[in-house]
């Protein structure tokens, strides 16, 4: 059992292990976020949403350093990330980006494979562990069916399952996932969402994901952040304290707020015509 397998490793709730402070970033000399600051639970699932084009993207790049922050800081355990050697932060912080770049010809075996590229070195090359880190990512995530398949071969929602299997195979404390569920059908955003929980909640992983879909975001996330025009403008946690005012602020249309027949918690349904903007 590797340590993070272990239940009993599941952090406390107000354990802080990632945070942005007073962070501004963006492109050229454009800040698209700016003064935003926030602590991510360590062991919980944090989901980032908002309109498109309102620095989700953004932020999720700033806080796994493949954006340099123009001012402010993100530490993880205290340390600056854009001051951590690249592969002790790959080794703590795995990032699945919302288009990442795939070289052609890879075979899906290859590509879950390169989740443990942190792990190696000089003195530690590919061993048994690996194996069973890429085996195990790959059955969670369904993809062990195409593993001598060419990545490019795929469907758009298969393709995306073996991105997430190749963070999961990167056995990072926190994982950051941009939009994880786009091209997935009903099923798998449902199958993916479960894994992500059952990481946070059985296996004290820290995950921050970008999602489109309000009502899957506040059924599954423990903290749901709403960002507008690169700044946060409200956090639901749990996310039952989400308001329809926050919606209407957030996304500019008027929602119904109804509870969910099993759980009683918030479901918001877009009035037709509801644009307030
Ligand atoms: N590489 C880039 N170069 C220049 N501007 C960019 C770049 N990427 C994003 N932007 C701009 O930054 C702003 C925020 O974009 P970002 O992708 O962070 O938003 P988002 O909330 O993730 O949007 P979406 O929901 O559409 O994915 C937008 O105005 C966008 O045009």
């Amino acid at each position: 059992m590797s340590p993070l397998s272990n239940p009993s490793l599941v952090p406390p709730p107000d354990v802080i292990r990632l945070a942005a402070e007073d962070l501004a970033a963006g492109y050229g000399r454009h800040a698209v976020l700016d003064g935003v600051s926030l602590d991510v639970a360590a062991g919980r699932f944090t989901a980032l949403v908002g309109p498109n084009g309102s620095g989700k993207s953004t932020l999720l790049s700033a806080m796994s350093r493949l954006l340099a922050p123009m001012r402010g800081v993100v530490t993880l355990d205290g340390k600056a990330i854009h001051r951590m050697p690249t592969k002790a932060l790959a080794r703590e912080l795995g990032i699945l980006p919302q288009n990442p770049l795939q070289p052609e010809g890879l075979s899906v075996f290859d590509l879950v494979s390169r989740g443990r590229y942190p792990h190696q070195g000089l003195l530690r090359q590919w061993s048994d562990a690996d194996e069973a880190a890429v085996e195990r990512a790959m059955r969670l995530t369904g993809t062990l069916e195409f593993a001598r398949r060419p990545v490019d071969d795929l469907s758009g929602g298969q393709r995306q399952r073996c991105w997430i299997a190749m963070a999961i195979a990167q056995e990072t404390q926190t994982i950051l996932l941009d939009e994880p569920t786009a091209f997935l059908d009903l099923r798998y955003q449902v199958e993916i969402l479960d894994l992500l929980h059952d990481l946070t909640l059985n296996h004290g992983r820290t995950i921050v994901a970008v999602l489109h879909d309000l009502n899957l975001a506040v059924s599954y996330a423990d903290t749901v952040v709403f960002l507008k025009d690169g700044a946060i403008r409200g956090t639901a946690s749990p996310p039952a304290d989400c308001t329809p005012a926050l919606i209407r602020d957030v996304f500019g249309i008027e929602v119904l707020m109804v509870p969910h027949p099993e759980t009683g918690g918030p479901v918001f349904i877009p009035r037709r015509g509801g644009d307030t903007a």
